[in-house]
């Protein structure tokens, strides 16, 4: 194994080439991945991630790691860190949209994100949100919308809120062939009833009920299960009780696998945002974007930026016969 990205560089280009990064990324492309778990960087030549993969994963009790993306570069970039598995989240309303909430956003404006996504990943595992509207009124409603997201969107898989009552829904789609992760626990297109963005399950019934939510869901056909904002022994209880993979979000550290949203964990949002307590910040997107955006506007301010190295040569000879020439044809036009 090369020891870094500096060392990689060097072995490709040689100690004489200047550094071009899409070299450097097509190098890594074609590198071999010799070991069974996979180092930073050499991701992108990774086998595709399948329903398969993630059974072995699971089998194995190796963690499961899903993060959101709602473009090409997030996508892209949660690619090449090795990640299992992509959720296009409708939580794309808020963070990409800037929309008060998932409820608006629309089934055509999720497979716009679905397609970007899925031409910028193409290792990880990849699940569309259906988003709030395009399932709960049938399972006819539900396997139609999860046909979109597929044959439109691209994704693998596609996932829904609800427990219980979405079982229905999530046999037919799964009958048609389509892997459904259910999500339970906190279900923000369901806010409104839920009283807000609240932790579930913290009562005894409240853990009785996500328990045979999951159980349902599970019944019904879905490969996995994401429980988000419940106290952690409900979390790992559910995990013990399922024969299906948990993702958790705001559920403890027992569950088989995490998401969480790609601009909250690389902190890409301003200073003082509010983020949910269960959010670990490993980043400063926000910050380097917006010292960078700032030292680009300063040296245009005070004409800096662009120096001589990023102008385009012209022979002196051309340069002057220019300026003769283009004199006569000003006075030309004048006269
Ligand atoms: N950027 C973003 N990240 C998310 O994780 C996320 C979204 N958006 N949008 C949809 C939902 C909403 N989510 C949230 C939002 C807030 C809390 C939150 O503030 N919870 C309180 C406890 C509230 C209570 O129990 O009364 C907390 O302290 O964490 C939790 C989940 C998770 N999802
Ligand atoms: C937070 C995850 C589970 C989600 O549903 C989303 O990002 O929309
Ligand atoms: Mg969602």
């Amino acid at each position: 194994m090369t020891s870094g990205v500096l060392g990689v560089q060097r072995t490709f280009l040689g100690p004489k080439t200047r550094f071009v990064p899409e070299r450097l990324d097509s190098y890594l492309r074609r590198r071999p991945v010799h070991s069974s778990h996979t180092p930073l960087g050499s991701s992108t030549n990774r086998k595709k991630v399948t329903l398969q993969t993630l059974q072995a994963m699971y089998s194995r009790q190796e963690p499961i790691t899903m993060i959101t993306a709602h473009d090409f570069p997030s996508a892209h970039v949660a690619e090449h860190a090795g990640m299992d598995m992509i959720l296009v989240g409708d939580s794309l309303a808020m963070v990409a949209l800037g929309m008060e909430d998932t409820s608006e956003v629309l089934l055509e404006e999720m497979l716009l994100h679905c397609k970007s996504v899925c031409r910028g990943a193409k290792a990880p595992f990849i699940v569309g949100d259906l988003p709030m509207g395009s399932y709960e009124v049938s399972p006819e409603q539900a396997v139609q919308s999860a046909i979109r997201l597929v044959k439109e969107g691209r994704v693998q898989a596609v996932k829904l809120e609800g427990g219980v009552e979405m079982a229905p829904a999530i046999a037919k789609i799964t009958g048609a062939g389509i892997p459904v992760l259910a999500h339970i626990g906190l279900t923000p297109q369901r806010q409104n009833a839920l009283g807000g963005f609240r932790v579930q399950g913290k009562s005894v019934a409240g853990a009785l009920k996500l328990l045979q939510d999951a159980q349902a869901v599970q019944q019904a056909g879905a490969f996995g299960v994401v429980l988000e904002a419940i106290p952690e022994p409900v979390a790992t209880l559910v995990t013990k009780k399922l024969q299906i993979p948990t993702i958790g979000i705001g559920a403890g550290n027992g569950c088989s696998g995490q998401v969480l949203v790609q601009v909250d964990m690389s902190g890409y949002f301003p200073p003082g945002r509010r983020i949910p307590k269960f959010v670990k910040k490993f980043g400063d997107l926000w910050g380097e974007a917006s010292r960078a955006i700032e030292a680009y506007r300063e040296e245009v301010k005070a004409r800096s930026y662009p120096g001589p190295e990023h102008n385009y040569p012209m022979a002196k000879e051309e340069l002057e016969e220019f300026a003769k020439v283009a004199d006569k044809m000003l006075a030309e036009k004048a006269s």
